[in-house]
């Protein structure tokens, strides 16, 4: 697993917490202007999800560590993200660049910590799609 500092969030919650991953998966971006990305090719996407809150649940958890993986590698590790229905070839708001996966990302991890009791908030997601190459999402409004 890459170890690496990612870029701090400035927020006043009690608790935060980070989980990194990574999954391999496969895209394409359908625009002539993506050039040798318009091909398929494979990534092996790090991500870095950050979770934030006051209060704890009944486990002493803000939210569970594998819960946030789950939510992201068993979707999209060994998948090809075009596929999935969260994107769509012919929206480009919803092409699968490292900047609309990151934001997705954030949207699956959200999606399921509002509806958690002690309702935790995502506020970072730092996505590296090839060595040189990364992309962090950050919701406008956080609290
Ligand atoms: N703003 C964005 N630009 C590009 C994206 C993207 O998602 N957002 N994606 C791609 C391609 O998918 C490509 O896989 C990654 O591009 P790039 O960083 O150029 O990859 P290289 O490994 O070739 O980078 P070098 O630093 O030149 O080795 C393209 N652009
Ligand atoms: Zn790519």
């Amino acid at each position: 697993m890459l170890q690496q500092i990612y870029p701090p969030v400035a927020h006043d919650y009690a608790y935060e917490l980070n989980k990194d991953m990574h999954f391999a998966a496969a895209h394409y971006i359908p625009h002539d202007d993506a050039g040798k990305c318009r091909r398929v090719h494979g990534h092996t996407y790090f991500a870095n999800v950050t979770i934030a809150g006051d209060e704890l649940d009944g486990s002493g958890f803000l939210v569970n560590f594998s819960t946030v993986k789950k939510l992201i590698h068993e979707r999209f590790d060994h998948h090809t993200v075009n596929e999935d229905e969260l994107f769509d070839d012919a929206d480009p708001g919803r092409y699968p660049t490292t900047e609309i996966m990151a934001r997705t990302i954030w949207e699956i991890v959200q999606e399921h910590l509002d509806v958690q009791p002690n309702k935790p908030r995502c506020l970072q997601v730092f996505l590296r799609e090839t060595p040189s190459s990364y992309v962090v999402y950050r919701p406008k409004a956080v609290r």
